[in-house]
């Protein structure tokens, strides 16, 4: 009991004399300030009270100018000089600043008094600047610029022996470091993650872009593909007709060798093929179905003197008026040849004798009566014709032809420009031989 009284006793009696020294020294210290810097402070309070009636909460701006003086004032070979010009220039914009860039020029003049080791300026100046951390937010506080105050003020306390304000600023202001660090921490692991999204979606994007442009090339190809195709059907469509042309012109050209085969080249009539062609066609139709088949064969009387007075050039006009003439006698069933030279033939299929020889008879008269322009008009042109009718259907064409030559041969020697038939020359020949039978 006795020995803790007595511990009791010795510090109380240690800690007056304590108090009683910094109450001194505190007085003393507060008597040295001169009266300009204390209405200096009578001034900085004000000006904290007037500010104190707003409360932004957001985080609010610093001039620039006064981040780079509290970092000079940091600086421990500062020109003193130059830094107190400074805050004196940066105390004119005092009533355009907010409470954050009031408290910092707190700070800069606390700073300022500390390096001049006006102790209790400082720390009043600290305490005015701490007084505006409730207008400033809590994020914005725990940057250095501004949790220094409390590294300063424990050290201002410690220095006047205040060591349980010096305990409590220094907590404090290990406290603010930690947020500190953790919001910097979390700045630093946001702005990762933001890199990290930023970089997926720029991966995206250039996945994006690679499946548009592959996508794209596809398309071109399909369309590159589609005019291939384009073209080869036009290709192919063109050679089609150009093949089908060439066939048509091959046809042409087949036709008309066909033709040149089957038609005489000057008159344009049927030639003597076709004429015999046609005609053992005609006699074979009338074995299996006997009708009037008659055959004429024309020649051109005295051809030869045409020849001779007015050049073989106008014998061939000749030729060639006396076929048309002929073939505009004829009817459509009928087949009209030049077999040689002067001499025609025409086949008369269901044509009887006398139906052939009114058409013989047409064809002497029209020729005979014709004009030819290039000759003169005493010319006369004349056909002797000879005409055979089928008189019974084992005939053979050739047959019948040599008798319509024989007939013609007759209308020759009977004087030419007539019709002679070789029935009649037949039957004129019968008769003969039956008379000369009977004499
Ligand atoms: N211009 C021309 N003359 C031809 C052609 N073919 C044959 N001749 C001529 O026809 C003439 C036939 O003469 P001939 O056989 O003596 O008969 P023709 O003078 O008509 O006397 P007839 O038949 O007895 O009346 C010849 O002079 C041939 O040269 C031809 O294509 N063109």
């Amino acid at each position: 009991m006795n020995l803790a009284y007595v511990r009791d006793y010795l510090r109380l009696v240690l800690l007056v004399p304590i108090l009683l020294s910094s109450l001194l020294l505190s007085s003393l210290l507060f008597s040295s300030l001169t009266l300009a810097q204390q209405s200096d402070i009578a001034q900085e309070k004000k000006n904290v009270s007037q500010l104190s009636a707003l409360a932004p909460v957001a985080e609010l701006s610093i001039d620039p100018q006064l981040i780079s003086l509290i970092s000079l004032l940091n600086d421990s070979e500062h020109d003193q000089v130059d830094t107190q010009q400074t805050i004196t220039r940066l105390s004119d914009l005092i009533a355009s600043y907010n409470y954050a860039e009031q408290c910092l020029l707190l700070i800069a003049k606390a700073l300022t008094a500390k390096s001049n080791q006006q102790y209790l300026q400082a720390t009043e100046l600290f305490q005015s600047a701490e007084q505006l951390f409730e207008h400033i937010p809590d994020a914005q506080l725990s940057a250095p610029i501004f949790s220094q105050l409390h590294h300063h003020l424990a050290q201002l306390y410690a220095e006047q022996a205040d060591y349980q304000q010096a305990f409590l600023q220094r907590r404090e202001y290990l406290k603010k470091y930690q947020q500190y660090r953790k919001s910097k921490r979390q700045q630093m692991i946001d702005s990762l993650k933001q890199n990290i999204e930023v970089e997926k979606k720029v991966e995206l994007n250039e996945i994006l872009i690679s499946q548009n442009e592959s996508k794209a090339r596809r398309i071109a190809e399909q369309q590159a593909q589609k005019q291939q195709r384009r073209y080869n059907f036009i290709a192919i469509l063109a050679t089609t007709f150009v093949f089908i042309l060439l066939l048509f012109r091959q046809v042409k050209v087949r036709n008309k060798l066909l033709q040149l085969t089957k038609i005489d080249a000057l008159t344009q009539v049927y030639n003597r093929n076709t004429l015999f062609e046609q005609g053992h066609k005609l006699i074979a139709d009338f074995a299996n179905k006997p009708s009037d088949f008659t055959v004429l064969l024309l020649d051109l009387d005295h051809f030869k003197k045409i020849n001779d007075n007015f050049g073989h050039h106008i014998g061939d006009q000749v030729l060639v008026k006396c076929a048309q003439l002929v073939g505009e006698t004829m009817r459509s069933r009928d087949v009209f040849a030049r077999i040689g030279g002067e001499e025609f033939a025409a086949l008369l299929p269901y044509a009887d004798y006398n139906k052939a020889k009114a058409i013989a008879e047409r064809i002497n008269e029209k020729i005979s009566q014709a004009s030819f322009d290039y000759l003169p008009s005493e010319q006369k042109v004349t056909v002797s014709i000879g005409l055979a009718s089928m008189t019974h259907s084992n005939m053979s064409f050739d047959e019948l032809i040599h008798c319509a030559d024989l007939a013609m041969y007759q209308a020759k020697e009977q004087g030419r420009n007539c019709v002679v038939s070789y029935n009649k020359i037949a039957h004129e020949q019968e008769r003969r031989s039956q008379d000369s039978g009977v004499e």
